[in-house]
């Protein structure tokens, strides 16, 4: 296996995952699938859960607190530490890494609402702080990250950021005022897409088909309309165009489903979705 090696290398760094849940193994995944570090160079730490720690050392060969060091000598050797736990969990979290931290260290923020100055408060002022929002389709490489730096943040620690997120997908750089607004977009997104799915799914069952053809009769026609859009470069309301003719069955759909308020509906969720993670902010800077 070959790293990348010049001279703003990632494959020397070492990534401590500080929180082990669904979102750090996401971005684990990108970082080896494109082999930027090698995976004995990455930890992932949680509060106690065993299995999680042994299932995800077997599949990715990552250590955890099973392979001999403690969480704490962990996140004191890494050069960069993703911050991945809830936002309920971050004030306690943040204020048992603060002893442990170098100036040195590059501190990534997944975390929900969490802005740069309220990590900075728990860390301390002079460290260097991304905050970032990924998805969890990075699973598969297909993600959206928004990135906003702070002040500190050095071009190489920015190049490596970079790297670390375009293998998960692609990533915007936004200034940080916009955090919420993608998080109710990109972020929270993919659910809104599986909601739609899980609705369309319902309807295929209820006109008869069985629950698999209902999965890959829906699974199919979101990729496809997805990559139609990727692929033609056709703006939606293009496309949606070509799939309505005049007062046919389209027509007939999107008309009762905007009698309905979808439009509303799903307006309404995206601002309530950047509101809610603007009061998660101010609840975690309540408790700080
Ligand atoms: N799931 C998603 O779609 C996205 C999540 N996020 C953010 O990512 C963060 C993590 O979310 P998920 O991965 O979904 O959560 P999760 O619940 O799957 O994982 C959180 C992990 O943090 C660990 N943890 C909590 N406190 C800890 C502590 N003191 N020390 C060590 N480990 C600790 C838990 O054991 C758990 O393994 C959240 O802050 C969320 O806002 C951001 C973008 C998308
Ligand atoms: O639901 C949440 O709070 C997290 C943040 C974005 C997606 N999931």
């Amino acid at each position: 296996m070959s790293f990348h090696n010049d001279s703003s290398s990632i494959a020397s760094q070492r990534i401590c995952f500080y929180g082990a849940g669904s979102m750090a193994e996401a971005i684990a995944r990108g970082i080896l699938s494109q082999e930027l570090v090698p995976s004995k160079q990455i930890s992932m730490i949680n509060r106690s859960n065993k299995e999680r720690q042994q299932e995800l050392h077997l599949l990715y060969g990552v250590q955890t607190a099973m392979q001999g060091k403690t969480n704490e000598q962990y996140l004191q050797e890494a050069d960069i530490i993703f911050l991945a736990m809830k936002p309920k969990d971050a004030v306690s979290a943040l204020r048992e890494l603060k002893p442990l931290l170098r100036p040195s260290q590059l501190i990534i923020s997944v975390i929900a609402g969490l802005s740069i100055v309220g990590i900075q408060k728990l860390l301390g002022s002079d460290m260097a702080i991304v905050r970032t929002m990924p998805n969890t389709s990075s699973t598969i490489g297909l993600g959206v990250t928004g990135i906003s730096y702070s002040d500190s943040v050095t071009e190489q620690q920015r190049f490596m950021t970079e790297m670390m997120f375009d293998s998960t997908g692609i990533y915007v750089v936004i200034e940080e005022s916009m955090q919420d607004a993608i998080t109710s977009i990109t972020g929270s997104g993919p659910a809104y897409i599986y909601y739609m799915m899980e609705i369309m799914m319902k309807g295929a069952q209820k006109a008869g088909f069985t629950s698999e053809q209902a999965e890959q009769l829906v699974t199919q026609t979101v990729l496809g309309a997805a990559t139609m859009v990727q692929q033609t470069k056709e703006q939606p309301a293009a496309l949606r165009r070509k799939v309505s003719s005049p007062n046919g069955t389209t027509q007939a759909a999107i008309e009762t489903m905007s009698a309905h308020g979808l439009e509303g509906a799903l307006l309404a969720g995206i601002e309530r979705c950047a509101e809610r993670a603007a009061e998660i902010g101010r609840s975690i800077e309540e408790d700080i």
